[in-house]
């Protein structure tokens, strides 16, 4: 269990600026028109509600002191003006709390839309990559992506970008008002704002960097839980508990220490606003105190302007609080956009260049022809397993890889299934190039069955469709042929019982008779057997060869095996050395010719013996 080298979605630090990651956000969040116009046009009375609320405060002094106020409350009682006044706020604070709850709403249900969508679509995105593209990428970094970046990407919307809109037309409504009502003191406050703005954009973009690199530990964190908990029996067996712990303490550490940092920043950020507030309430009062003796100005504007320097730093402090949240979720949207600029490697042809297998031949007992031309291919580029392949294997001809370990029969089956694409040289499917059908008909074409076959979650039914329409009389048909109906029946709840996680609830050769009925529900022309017989007890290997005969039947069959013996009536054996294909007959020729087979057949004998 070793944390696996950085991938391609792996980078150490932010790449795009965050303009472009929200444009990239734009197209999801036009799914949502609607909801995101009602929710931002609700701001405007919001602010507007917000930003007068002082001014009334402030007349309200104004008027107990017998200064100049309002028009409207001239001549009236210190009585019935207070009270106007009183119901002036409260029909403000009245407008505030059920905007503001109406606005909160609507902004989360938009934030979790968006999140689904995007969920959706990325979950599409990853399950359409090629093999390759898997062979590089740790599942539990994939999980970090589709759960918690996901997650503090709906953020962006539902608390992060509206809220910040908000809190820029609460602070322009409050900056105009401001203004209108005495310009030396709305320029003090304005030249406080400024500079402070600055430093918690700086602060800002240093925790958006500290908390990059925080999420790429959590990934490197989840897949290192993902590692131990699937290879458990390992870890065990070998007495790497230890060890890996360690390891995991290390990551855990590192993790911990840029978390540190992130919290660093943003303590930085409010110690930064809570100082400013009160200074610039001293640099009012100073100000304003001067201004009041030289009767430029009278307490109730003062009042005023006391409570607009705290209303001016608060949206500002929402707005750092916010931007923390919107940083926290440009990192998901960055990480997620790199995720989804993954290029699908492995894709449909065009519906014009399209070929069906259906539409050449009507006749299926004639389909089943595999021919390989000059096919080569490596997992690395400049390391090639397989050199120059050429065979021809016909309808229903059964047919067996042989080699050492490694020698790239099964890599050989993966570019048939089109899991890799061949570096050079073409396959044909009944003289179509493989890349000329769509998948969908390619796989249900071939029929694989591995050593290790993957259950899902859910029942005996679900397990033998994957997801396709059978009646169940064909999920039953399929189930006899293959004999494992008796073995379903027996089961508590028959072809309905769950079955756990990955099938834990099975024997190994239980799980490998679903796969034989699995296949031979499809009906492929083709099958193939990649060890499949390999760790099954005697008993069901006489089950499960009685299956094979039938699905042998008027297929063509690729069969690789390890023991020898188990192949010998195939109609031919080719035999591959370091990718090459370097023998081909059947098992008597090959005999005959004391080469590669010959010798691997008699150690084998010998072994036995
Ligand atoms: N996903 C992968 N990435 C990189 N190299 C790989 C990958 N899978 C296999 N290889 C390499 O390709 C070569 C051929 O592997 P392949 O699995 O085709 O051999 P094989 O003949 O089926 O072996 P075995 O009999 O042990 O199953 C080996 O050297 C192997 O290390």
């Amino acid at each position: 269990m070793t944390v696996s080298p950085p991938s391609v979605v792996e980078e150490t630090r932010p790449q795009e600026n965050d303009w472009r990651l929200l444009l990239r956000l734009v197209p999801y969040a036009s799914r949502n028109k609607k909801l995101l116009f009602t929710s931002l046009s609700l701001l405007i009375p919001l602010s507007i509600a917000g930003a007068v609320q002082p001014l009334i405060i402030g007349q309200a002094v104004s008027f107990l002191r017998n200064e100049q106020t309002w028009e409207f409350l001239e001549g009236l009682s210190i009585n019935q003006g207070l009270n106007i006044l009183t119901g002036l706020l409260l029909l403000t604070i009245i407008i505030r709390l059920v905007f503001n709850s109406l606005q909160g709403y609507l902004v989360q249900r938009v934030g979790q839309e968006i999140t689904a969508n995007i969920r959706d679509d990325l979950f599409h995105h990853v399950t359409s990559l090629a093999t390759k593209f898997f062979d590089r990428t740790p599942v539990g970094r994939l999980v970090t992506r589709l759960t918690s970046d996901v997650e503090a990407l709906g953020d962006v919307f539902s608390t992060g970008a509206v809220g910040i809109v908000s809190d820029t037309v609460y602070i322009i409504v409050i900056l105009v008002t401001i203004f209108t009502i005495q310009w030396q003191l709305a320029t003090l406050l304005v030249l406080m704002f400024l500079p402070v703005t600055g430093l918690i954009i700086y602060f800002q973009q240093r925790y958006r960097q500290a908390n990059y690199r925080s999420r790429e530990e959590l990934s490197k964190l989840n897949s290192m839980l993902q590692e131990n908990v699937m290879g458990i029996n390992i870890v065990q067996l070998f007495r790497r508990e230890n060890f890996n712990s360690d390891m995991f303490r290390k990551t855990n550490h590192r993790y911990l220490k840029e978390v540190d940092q992130t919290i660093f920043y943003d303590a930085a950020v409010s110690a930064t606003l809570e100082w400013i507030a009160l200074v610039a309430i001293a640099g009012i009062l100073g100000l304003g105190g001067m201004l009041v003796l030289g009767d430029q100005l009278n307490f109730g504007t003062l009042s005023a302007f006391i409570l607009y320097a705290q209303r001016l730093f608060e949206p500002l402090r929402q707005f750092a609080e916010k931007f923390t949240l919107l940083q926290t979720g440009l990192t998901g949207v960055e990480r997620i956009t790199q995720l989804m600029s993954e290029p699908i490697e492995i894709q449909d042809p065009n519906p014009e260049q399209q070929k069906s297998l259906a539409l050449i031949k009507d006749d299926k007992s004639n389909l089943g022809e595999i021919r390989f031309e000059d096919v080569s291919f490596g997992y690395k580029e400049d390391e090639l397993v397989l050199k120059n392949l050429n065979f021809v294997i016909k309808p229903q001809e059964k047919v067996a890889l042989v080699g050492p370990t490694g020698a790239g029969k099964s890599s050989i089956i993966r570019l048939l299934c089109r899991l890799y694409e061949p570096t050079s040289g073409r396959i044909l499917v009944d003289g179509v190039d493989i890349r000329d059908l769509p998948q969908i008909e390619l796989r249900r074409h071939i029929g694989v069955i591995l050593q290790e076959n993957f259950l899902f979650a859910g029942d005996v039914k679900d397990n033998i469709t994957l997801g396709e329409k059978y009646s169940f009389e064909d999920i039953k048909k399929a189930a006899e042929v293959t004999n494992v109906n008796e073995f379903i029946e027996k089961l508590p709840q028959g072809y309905d019982t769950t079955l756990r996680e990955r099938g834990n609830n099975l024997s190994g050769g239980q799980k490998q008779l679903l796969a034989f009925a699995r296949v031979a529900i499809r009906d492929p022309r083709v099958l193939v057997l990649d060890e499949a017989t390999a760790s099954l007890d005697v008993g069901t290997e006489a089950l499960i060869q009685d299956a094979l005969n039938y699905l042998l039947e008027e297929r063509t069959a690729i069969i690789i095996a390890h023991r020898l013996s188990t192949i010998r009536d195939v109609d031919r054996i080719l035999v591959l050395k370091q990718g090459e294909l370097v023998e081909s007959g059947s098992h008597e020729e090959l005999l005959e010719q004391s080469g590669l087979y010959s010798s691997l057949y008699q150690l084998q004998a010998l072994g036995q013996a």
